[in-house]
C-alpha cells in the first residue's frame, strides 16, 4: 500500500466550456497537513469539492489508498468537510449538533456521550454540552464545527478557509490549535487559504495555485526560500521583483549590473525574474554598497522599518532594523544567495 492516502492524477474540471482546473497532479501523504494556497478563483475550492465527492472530474482519476474514488459519492468517503460557514443547526444545543452524525450511525447513546465529552476536551469547550449553538462567540462556534467533523474519526479531514471569519487574534490562537488536533489525532488535514502566514505557520506541505495550475509544490521553508517563479514569491510575502537577464554560470544582469548569483543552470542570455526579499538588501550609509540611491520613505513596522529606495533603475523595499532617514544617501549591497532566479510563471 502506498504511504499516500489520496492522489489526484491529471484532474482537470470543466464549467460551462471553462477549465477551472488544469491537469493537476497531487500526491497527499497520510497524517500530513497539506495547505492549498492561492488568489480567490484559483480553484482550491473546487479541488476540495473534488476530493468531499461534491463535484466529479471533468477528466483524470482521484484515488483514496490507491483505489479510484471516482463516483463515490461523499457519504461513502472516509472524509469529512468544515466549511467556512460553519453551518451548526442553531436550535440545537452543542451536543445535539455534535452527536448528529453519530445518531445516524445508531451507535450506542452511551457511546455516543463519551464520544462527545473527548471531542469537546480535545477542542478545549469541556462542559460545554448543553449550552445553545446562539450563546456561544464565533471562535467557539468553529470549534463545535470543527469537534462535529472530528467526531466521525474520518482519515481526511477537508478544511476550507475554516477562520476566514475570526478576527486576526483569534485566528491565530485557533491556528495552532488546529495544528495540535491534527498531530494529536494522526488526522490527513486538507486545508484551504488565501492567506500566506496562515499556510506558513500551519501545513506540512504547501501547494501554490494560479488559474487552476498549480505553481508549485513544497514545505514551507521551500516555498519561501526557493520560490519557483515570480508569482509564487510575489505571492507568499512581499518582494521586489525585477527583470534580468542570466548572462552566464553565476553571473546575471540586473538594474544595469551584473552581480553573482547562486547559478541555476537556465542558460546563457536567458531572461529571467530576479526575486530579492526587502530582508536580504544590506542597507549602508553615504556612497558605498553595489547599488545606490536614496532613501524615498520609511515606515515603522513594528520589528523593522519599512524603507522605500530608489536607485536609477528601481524602487527597491528594503526591511532592516536601523533606520535611514528620508532623502539620505544610502548603498544597497545583495549577497548571491540571496538573488533568486526564477522562470515566469506557469499559465
Ligand atoms: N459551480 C460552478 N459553476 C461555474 N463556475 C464555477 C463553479 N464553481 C466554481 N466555479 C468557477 O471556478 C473557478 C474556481 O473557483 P474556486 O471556488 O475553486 O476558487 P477558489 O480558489 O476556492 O476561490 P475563493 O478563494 O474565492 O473561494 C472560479 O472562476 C469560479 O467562478
Amino acid at each position: 500500500m502506498s504511504e499516500n492516502i489520496i492522489e489526484l492524477v491529471d484532474i482537470s474540471k470543466t464549467y460551462d466550456s471553462t477549465e477551472v482546473l488544469k491537469n493537476i497532479n497531487l500526491y497527499i501523504r497520510k497524517n500530513e497537513f497539506l495547505t492549498l494556497l492561492g488568489p480567490s478563483g484559483c480553484g482550491k475550492t473546487t479541488t476540495l469539492r473534488l476530493i468531499g465527492g461534491f463535484e466529479f472530474p471533468t477528466k483524470g482519476n482521484i484515488l483514496f489508498e490507491g483505489k479510484n474514488i471516482n463516483s463515490l459519492p461523499p457519504y461513502k468517503r472516509r472524509v469529512n468537510t468544515v466549511f467556512q460557514k460553519y453551518a451548526l443547526f442553531s436550535h440545537m444545543t452543542v451536543e445535539e449538533n455534535i452527536a448528529f452524525g453519530l445518531k445516524i450511525k445508531k451507535l450506542d447513546p452511551k457511546v455516543i456521550k463519551e464520544k462527545v465529552r473527548n471531542i469537546l476536551n480535545l477542542v478545549n469547550l469541556a462542559g460545554y454540552e448543553n449550552r445553545s449553538i446562539d450563546s456561544l462567540s464565533g471562535g467557539q462556534q468553529q470549534r463545535i464545527a470543527i469537534a462535529r467533523a472530528l467526531v466521525n474519526e474520518p482519515d481526511v479531514l477537508l478544511l476550507d478557509e475554516p477562520l476566514g471569519a475570526l478576527d486576526l487574534k483569534l485566528r491565530q490562537d485557533m491556528q495552532v490549535e488546529l495544528k495540535r488536533m491534527q498531530k494529536q489525532l494522526g488526522i490527513t488535514f486538507i486545508y484551504v487559504t488565501h492567506d500566506q502566514e496562515e499556510a506558513l505557520t500551519m501545513s506540512d506541505t504547501i501547494v501554490v495555485m494560479k488559474d487552476g495550475v498549480i505553481q508549485q509544490i513544497g514545505t514551507p521553508e521551500d516555498i519561501y526560500n526557493e520560490p519557483k517563479n515570480a508569482f509564487v514569491a510575489d505571492f507568499i510575502g512581499e518582494s521586489n521583483i525585477i527583470p534580468g537577464v542570466m548572462k552566464k554560470d553565476y553571473l546575471v544582469e540586473f538594474a544595469n549590473t551584473t552581480f553573482e548569483c547562486v547559478d541555476k543552470g537556465f542558460g546563457s542570455n536567458q531572461p529571467v525574474d530576479v526575486v530579492i526579499r526587502p530582508e536580504d538588501i544590506e542597507v549602508t550609509e553615504g556612497n558605498t554598497g553595489m547599488l545606490q540611491g536614496v532613501v524615498e520613505s520609511v515606515t515603522f513596522k513594528g520589528v523593522h522599518y519599512e524603507m522605500m529606495i530608489k536607485t536609477d533603475t528601481f524602487n527597491w523595499m528594503v526591511h532592516s532594523t536601523s533606520m535611514h532617514p528620508p532623502k539620505s544617501q544610502v548603498g544597497l549591497t545583495i549577497l548571491p544567495y540571496n538573488i533568486h532566479i526564477m522562470k515566469k510563471a506557469v499559465n
